[in-house]
């Protein structure tokens, strides 16, 4: 066997493994890793019927505001009513929550990655607040005129807003070693 043909042979024998070197497959997109983080935000709401969860990013891809549905602080979740006729009147919306809770001033040009579509409260506030995209998993009510609404100002002030897709169903995350994350 000559020097050439001994080359080639390593080299196809080598070809599926990545160099050491290489990154990791199988790692989260920015889009699945900022949906992923509103959806984890959204496991801590009280609200028995419906948990948001948002999450703000700005335009290098950096998390800015995170947020969920709750009372407000002070505002005992063990007092206050949960039952759809009245937690209307005390509820912070998540959306609401992620912008105050923001670590900058600013959040002209930000995306908003949010559970579900938002209402007519937090769509004026979105636009306020310099937000020019909104990615959402469902649309819940659609025909209510809320939603009517937030849509109707939304497009009026060229915040687009968009059905968040992605290549994944789940996200499982082991809080235990050897703290395996599976993108399935
Ligand atoms: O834009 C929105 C709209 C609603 N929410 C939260 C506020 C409440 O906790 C629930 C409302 O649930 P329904 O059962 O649909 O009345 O969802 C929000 O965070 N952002
Ligand atoms: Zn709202």
């Amino acid at each position: 066997m000559d020097i050439n043909t001994l080359t080639a042979e390593m080299s196809l024998e080598e070809s599926p493994r990545p160099p050491k070197s290489a990154k990791r497959e199988g790692y989260l997109k920015w889009e699945d890793y900022f949906m992923g983080t509103a959806l984890l935000a959204a496991k801590r709401s009280k609200d028995p019927n419906c948990q948001v969860g948002a999450c703000i990013v700005n335009r290098e891809n950096r998390i800015v505001g995170i947020g969920y549905n709750g009372m407000p602080n002070g505002c005992s979740d063990d007092t206050f009513p949960w039952d759809k006729n009245n937690k209307q009147f005390y509820v912070c919306h998540a959306e609401m929550n992620a912008i105050l809770n923001r670590n900058i001033i600013d959040l002209k040009g930000c995306t908003l990655y949010v559970s579900r579509f938002p209402c007519n409260e937090c769509a004026k506030m979105i636009i306020q607040s310099g937000i020019t995209k909104v990615y959402y998993i469902y649309d819940k009510s659609p025909n209510k005129d809320v939603y009517i609404a937030s849509k109707k100002m939304l497009e009026e002030a060229y915040v687009q807003f968009e059905v968040f897709k992605s290549e994944h169903k789940t996200i499982v995350i082991d809080l235990t070693p050897p703290l395996n994350i599976n993108v399935s």
